[in-house]
């Protein structure tokens, strides 16, 4: 048997579409746009790319953008200047820190800065701790994306044994509360976790963020389940993820592919945030 294929980019096009007509109706009605900034500091090649990406989306559904290039030398109390002027930008709905930031820099230190209302990321502590809460505010883009895709194979997750493998802020414990908030019975894996493989071989619904290459393997799957690959790596030009897909494809009943699956949604979540962040303070 072979997975369905969770077509992520497809998935994310009507999110965006959705999303570009309720602008529409905003700008109909005689209203500013939405308006993101987003801050990158230093050259990271990598993060530009993401950058140019988010600002291309914004772009194209009406959302409008403004960038920040701070030098990868700045200070934490410069950066902090900056994050404080944008709040208090009243022509701002939306504030984005790329990640990751430059080595001497604290990321939750300029992070936990941004007012929880403009954070589209959803990383401050207080948007964080509103998940715990099961109380609205603004979720993390990735942990959206993902809870989106595995919503989209009608999969029951109420009631699911669900595993989730990494614990980062940005994407696993997140990803973890939001499946447990929806009813899943969930493991959150970890390095240390002993036995890994004979957890992963129980998960109904499986999303792996560990950041290591090809870590899973077909046979740590079990034969059905919805696996969510949140991993992207490159080599030789190609990207692949921390799943083995050709294994995992005759094993999984659902599976996300690298590229296409969650990458997309993650733009598609912060397009959601941005107008969810100008809604809340503008209408
Ligand atoms: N402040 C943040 N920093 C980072 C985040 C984040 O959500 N907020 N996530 C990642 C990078 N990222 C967005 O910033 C991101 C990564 C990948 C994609 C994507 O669409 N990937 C495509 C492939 C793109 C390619 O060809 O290079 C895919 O998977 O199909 C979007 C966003 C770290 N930093």
């Amino acid at each position: 048997m072979s997975a369905k294929v969770i077509d992520g980019k497809a998935i994310a096009q009507n999110i965006r579409l959705s999303i570009k007509e309720q602008i529409e109706k905003i700008r109909e009605d005689g209203k500013r746009a939405p308006c993101l900034a987003v801050i990158l500091v230093g050259n990271d090649p990598a993060s530009e790319v993401y950058v140019g990406h988010k600002k291309k989306a914004c772009a194209s559904i009406g959302i409008e953008s403004r960038s920040l290039e701070l030098p990868g030398d700045i200070s934490q109390d410069e950066l902090s200047k900056h994050v404080k002027a944008l709040n208090d930008d009243p022509a701002i709905d939306g504030i984005l820190l790329q990640l990751p930031l430059p080595k001497h820099l604290i990321p939750e230190i300029a992070i936990d800065l941004i007012d929880p209302d403009k954070d589209v990321d959803g990383l401050t502590a207080m948007n964080q701790g509103l998940l715990v809460w099961k109380r609205p505010g603004l979720v993390s883009c990735t942990p959206a994306g993902v809870m989106e895709l595995i919503r989209s194979t009608g999969v029951k997750v109420e009631g699911a044994r669900a595993v989730v493998m990494g614990r980062s802020v940005l994407v696993g414990a997140p990803i973890a509360t939001m499946l447990c908030n929806a009813g899943a019975t969930v493991n959150c894996l970890n390095s240390k976790t002993v036995n890994g493989p004979e957890l992963t071989r129980q998960a109904d619904i499986l999303v792996v963020a560990t950041g290591v290459h090809r870590l899973v393997r077909g046979d740590h799957i079990k034969p059905g389940a919805v696996v969510i690959d949140v991993g992207m790596h490159r080599h030789d030009g190609k990207l692949s993820g921390d799943v083995v897909y050709d294994e995992a494809k005759d094993v999984a009943g659902h599976i996300t592919p690298v590229p296409g699956g969650v990458g997309p949604m993650t733009i598609a979540m912060l397009m959601r945030n941005c107008l969810t962040a100008y809604s809340k303070n503008n209408l």
